[in-house]
């Protein structure tokens, strides 16, 4: 049986009357790297601080390591948590800003700060005061702290906000390193879901407070929705034809003169016998499922297909 991590039972926020998250049950297992996945307002943060301690749910019930109640204050440790921008100082260099934390925090190992600093990747920035860092400097900075105590998971909101795609892709990669290597069981948050999707081996959303979906990879791509996509010559009268021929597809015509259709697999052959019949020149006519990014929109954006 997978070690369970954090066990959370109908927990509730409320703020006066409005539910910032409600009814979450929720397991995180050993090894994962679960993504949550929600728009802003969705009650990612309020999760993911009811978890750190920094506020305290209404109701619900909540376990760290098997551990519930006062025990929960010590099974915390074991956890690294990066829930806003950690508040370093700015005329420190990364490692005295570290040097601070690793007092602070009582942590008798004096080359920790030279470890961490290894560990993301910014030992020959270290003198470099931290105003002076860029964005992606300081979240890996932040990502140091956070993995000062030797945690044997990761809480991780937003990690990759305000990044370029090399900052992300830097994250990504330690991330990954430290799950693989490392053993180390994260859960991270992000807008940015075609990263959560190439990095997270579950994937749970999040709208209004409510966990709406809790799957797997393997089930995301097992159930996420098939379409047919193709490329053809002339949009306009392939739309034609497509309209002519099969009554009630649901398409989408998209840039650089592709079409997506999102019902009516079956008669994919057919389809595309009738375009080519129609003297239609079809490039690349695929079945592919959603990915992450589309599966998300539909499932919160409002459309629902299930
Ligand atoms: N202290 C508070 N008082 C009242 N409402 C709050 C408070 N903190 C959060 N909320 C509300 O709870 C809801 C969930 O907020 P939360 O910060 O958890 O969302 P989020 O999914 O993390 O969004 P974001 O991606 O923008 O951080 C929001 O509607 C927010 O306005």
């Amino acid at each position: 049986m997978q070690d369970i991590i954090i066990k959370t039972r109908n927990l509730n926020k409320k703020y006066n009357d409005f539910y910032a998250i409600k009814d979450f049950s929720f397991e995180l297992k050993h090894g994962e790297i679960c993504g949550i996945i929600g728009k802003n307002g969705a009650g990612k943060s309020t999760f993911f601080k009811s978890l750190s301690g920094q506020i305290f749910p209404t109701s619900g019930e909540m376990e760290i390591f098997n551990k519930t109640g006062k025990e929960i204050l010590e099974a915390r440790k074991r956890i690294g948590f990066m829930i806003e921008a950690p508040e370093f100082f700015g005329d420190f260099t990364a490692e005295q800003n570290l040097e601070y934390f690793r007092r602070q925090k009582g942590i008798p190992e004096k080359n920790i700060v030279s470890k961490m600093l290894n560990i993301v990747e910014l030992e020959h920035r270290s003198k470099k005061k931290f105003k002076e860092y860029s964005m992606g400097m300081k979240q890996r900075l932040g990502l140091a702290l956070s993995l000062m105590n030797n945690p044997d998971c990761l809480i991780l909101d937003e990690p990759t906000n305000g990044l370029d795609p090399e900052g992300r892709n830097d994250i990504k990669r330690l991330l990954l390193k430290l799950n693989r290597e490392n053993n180390v069981t994260i859960m991270i948050s992000s807008h940015i879901l075609t990263e959560i999707e190439a990095i997270g081996s579950r994937f749970v959303f999040v709208k209004d407070g409510k966990i709406v979906k809790d799957l797997s990879k393997e089930e995301l791509y097992s159930t996420s929705r098939k379409a047919i996509k193709f490329k053809v010559d002339n949009t306009a009268k392939a739309t034609q034809v497509l309209e002519r021929e099969f009554t009630g597809i649901e398409y989408k015509v998209l840039a650089d003169s592709e079409i997506i259709i999102y019902n009516l697999l079956e008669k994919s052959p057919e389809i595309n016998t009738k375009l080519a019949s129609n003297g239609i020149l079809i490039y690349n006519f695929t079945i592919e499922g959603e990915n992450l990014e589309e599966y998300f929109l539909d499932l919160i954006g409002g459309k629902s297909y299930e």
